[in-house]
């Protein structure tokens, strides 16, 4: 007996069992199923070339889809067993022989639709093995540009690797529509992805640096070499770390941490490892021991190398400032002063781990130490501050309490210059009990060398957040729900701009940074000024559709009917519009103009508070629909309750919860419950119950709209009767006897309900096994049925009979 395998790749799944039963070579068969199923291209070629096709099941497929008569060539370096209707031979893609061969079997036609499912078994590392694939593609994309009509489609296998995007936009230079699809039977643990290219634009000349490897994967076959990894282990051979080998996905991953801190893309590590390592080698290992004793590498450090999969944005943050304070303290950053304006170089040295170097390192333990106490003191106290302000604002507290007697409540220079505070948003603020931006004293005495902003962090720092943004968007793309989740959150978001607007100052110049690699560049068609890899980027479908100029001119239109003071709102907007999602964008847009038109209104020019009239999560807000706001307006309406008691309930122990840092899945979670439990009224609940009923009582759409045709045919029918009716009795050549049964007929014939049209069984057996269609002989409804049925249908009435007696 067969061993069944049960994990990854071998899996005999049911697309393996569905291709047994149906006579496909391999279960790839229902990848091409699928894919034509999506774009219908098999039906529409007469001719076909499949590159790398054995053990043939898309040829197979292919005959099967496509019209008789048509001409299918299938090329592979293996053997393929012979396919009806099918024209195999054995070849490599990449000679040009095969190219020769190819050409001899298609003669003077050219190919409709050119398909390419390659895989090289070379067995090497994933990074490897996903070049070459990549470059097979490139090579049958060679192939198809030859051998493809205008207009013709290409079917092509990809690996999630670097080269995906280059790869991609050359599609899409030689094709008007380029689609990425994974169909269902793919395996998800797979890397593969399928590329289905349609309309060749059949240039009369093609760059042959478009379909060269060298060129298209330019950054690929020159890496960088890394000169740091021989600090720790100069003799070791570097390990690849690029991505998971394919099909290896649930495999847990783990890594010596001294890798984490010799590498120059840390977060490649964070993001493919599961662990990072502080476990010693068989032999030793000195840097890692050292690691392992540093001040610096805490417990919750360790802890959070445990499991990276587990670690939100704040963990992620942590393990890379820690990782920087490592390198500096074994010297592989050495941070020189520079004059202003210069840029920073990170310089790597291979320094010996001697005594020395342990004194220098207790040295920088014990400062390091000092810094972070007192950094941590000062945001204890930020905290402290930012609480009591807010309190102040509550009138829960005055001034005194938190000594601004001291400092002076207007000094230019004090945390608590209230001048700057808008007093609107800061009643906003404090009705929605968001946090309070207070500028923090690290800012103030930048100038520190403590203080001193490292620029690799921040560069890392950036990555990460732009990552997890990515990430975030993916997840979105693919989850309605979490797309609506982020559309309220955007919209609750957009009401409280803080008391400043330096933050986004610093989001803005956030933005400036990246430095691209130029590959091709002067061919790029629309890319401008940009770089190759910033014309590939943006050619994504993400950005197809915002316009450049158009859209500028538009958002100029709009600025002009809004107050000079929402200007930064709209350059925040217009960041997000990359991203976002379009429903809340077009919200957001109309509700600006209707605050500007509110705003216009006003007579005597300040500007009214806009009454939105949705809430917070963007659902219209026109009526009591929970018990709770039930049970408030009614202790309003009584004098219960007073508008400051609302506000005074605002402020409980869940307005302040410290969410900083926190990663997203812990907060959606905590959000459910962290919340105030107010209480109702039984009433409340009764009328909310009440109302309830009533909707749940409305017959849906369907019906009424049912019952209406219902209704209207019999006015119809009455109007008819009451016409024929009239005639009739106006009819003077009847006598009244003849009239009064005319009528009574007409009467009898309109209420009379037509008898159900009988449905005929016809038993498929003899003549009528297996037809498709009507039957020889019958009219009217029919039903065809086997003997067994009709059998089982006479046995049941039998009985029924029987119990009768
Ligand atoms: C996944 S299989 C293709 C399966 C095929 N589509 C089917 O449905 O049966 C990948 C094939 O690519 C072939 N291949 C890899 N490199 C090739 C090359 N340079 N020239 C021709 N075939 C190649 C391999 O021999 C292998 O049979």
């Amino acid at each position: 007996m067969a061993i069944q395998k049960k994990h990854g790749k071998g899996r005999l799944d049911k697309w393996y069992r569905l291709a047994k039963e149906k006579g496909y070579r391999a279960r790839a068969a229902f990848k091409l199923v699928q894919l034509n199923k999506k774009y219908g291209f098999l039906e529409k070629s007469r001719v076909l070339l499949d590159l790398c096709a054995a053990p043939g099941s898309w040829c197979q497929v292919a005959a099967e889809c496509m019209p008789t008569q048509s001409l299918i060539v299938g090329v592979d370096l293996a053997p393929i067993k012979p396919i009806p209707r099918v024209i195999t031979f054995q070849s490599d893609i990449t000679t040009e022989k095969c190219r020769a061969t190819i050409r001899g079997h298609l003669k003077h036609w050219k190919a409709d639709t050119v398909l390419h499912d390659g895989a090289p078994n070379v067995g090497t590392a994933w990074i490897q093995d996903a070049f070459s694939q990549a470059e097979l593609v490139l090579q049958s994309l060679k192939l198809a540009t030859e051998f493809l009509a205008e207009g013709g489609s290409f079917v092509t296998k990809v690996f999630r690797s670097k080269d995906y995007n280059p790869l991609l936009w050359v599609f899409k230079q030689l094709f008007s529509s380029v689609e990425a699809t994974k169909p269902p039977s793919s395996r998800n643990v797979s890397a593969e992805i399928f590329v289905v290219c349609r309309g060749f634009k059949a240039p009369k000349r093609i760059d042959p640096k478009f379909l060269d490897p060298k060129h298209v994967f330019a950054e690929l076959a020159d890496p960088t070499p890394n000169n740091e990894a021989k600090v720790f282990n100069p003799e070791k051979k570097k390990r690849k770390r690029e991505g998971y080998e394919e099909g290896d996905y649930t495999q847990f991953k783990e890594i010596p941490v001294t890798e984490f801190v010799n590498t120059t893309d840390p977060i490649a590590i964070l993001g493919s490892y599961n662990k990072l390592s502080f476990q010693q080698p068989p032999g030793g290992d000195l840097a890692l021991s050292t690691l392992d004793r540093l001040e610096d590498t805490t417990d919750e450090i360790r802890t959070c190398c445990e499991d990276l999969k587990l670690l939100g944005k704040k963990e992620f943050r942590n393990l890379l400032r820690w990782r920087l304070k490592v390198r500096e303290k074994f010297g592989l950053i050495v941070k020189k002063k520079q004059p202003q304006g210069a840029e920073s170089e990170e310089v790597a040295e291979i320094a010996p781990m001697d005594d020395e170097l342990a004194i220098q390192e207790e040295l920088m333990r014990l400062r390091e130490k000092e810094t972070t106490q007192s950094k941590k003191e000062r945001r204890k106290e930020n905290e402290k501050k930012r609480k009591e302000i807010v309190r102040m604002q509550m009138h829960m507290t005055t001034p005194m309490d938190i000594g601004m007697e001291q400092i002076g409540p207007g000094g230019e220079d004090s945390t608590f210059s209230l001048k700057r505070v808008d007093r609107a948003n800061a009643r906003d603020a404090v009705v929605n009990a968001r946090e309070v931006p207070v500028e923090s004293e690290s800012e103030d005495d930048s100038g520190s060398d403590e203080e001193e902003s490292d620029e690799e962090g921040d560069q890392l720092e950036r990555e990460l957040d732009s990552m997890y943004e990515m990430y975030q968007e993916r997840k979105e793309d693919k989850d309605s729900k979490l797309r609506a989740k982020k559309a309220r959150k955007d919209y609750e978001t957009e009401e409280w701009e803080g008391f400043s607007d330096e933050n986004k100052n610093s989001d803005d110049e956030d933005e400036d940074d990246g430095a691209e690699t130029a590959v091709m560049a002067e061919r790029a068609p629309h890319s401008g000024n940009l770089s190759n890899n910033a014309a590939m980027f943006f050619d994504q479908d993400i950005f197809q559709g915002l316009g450049g100029e158009e859209d500028e001119e538009e958002d100029e239109e709009e600025e002009e009917n809004e107050e000079p003071g929402d200007e930064d709102e709209d350059e925040d907007e217009d960041e997000e519009d990359v991203a976002a999602i379009p429903a809340p964008k077009q919200n957001n847009k109309k509700d600006a103009k209707k605050e500007s038109e509110w705003a216009d209104d006003s007579s005597d020019g300040e500007p009214e508070e806009p009454q939105d009239p949705r809430k917070a999560n963007g659902q219209l807000d026109i009526d009591i629909i929970t018990a709770e706001a039930m049970a408030l307006a009614q202790q309003m309406a009584t004098g219960e309750k007073k508008s400051q008691d609302v506000v005074d309930d605002g402020y409980n122990r869940f307005a302040f919860r410290d969410v900083d840092g926190m990663p997203e899945w812990f907060l959606d979670d905590e959000n459910k419950h962290s919340k105030p439990n107010r209480p109702i009224t039984k009433a409340a609940a009764a009328a909310i119950q009440e109302k309830m009923r009533a909707i749940n009582a409305r017959p849906i759409k369907k019906v009424m709209e049912a019952k209406g045709r219902k209704k209207f045919k019999a006015a119809q029918k009455l109007e008819r009767l009451r016409k024929k009716s009239a005639l009739l009795a106006d009819d003077e050549t009847l006598s009244e006897r003849d009239k009064s049964q005319a009528i009574t007929k007409l009467m009898n014939k309109a209420t009379k309900k037509k008898p159900k049209q009988q449905v005929k069984l016809v038993v498929a057996k003899g003549a009528n096994r297996g037809i498709s269609g009507r039957p020889r002989g019958v009219k009217g409804k029919y039903k065809i049925v086997d003997s067994r049925m009709k059998k089982d249908i006479r046995a049941e009435k039998r009985l029924a009979k029987k119990k009768q007696k």
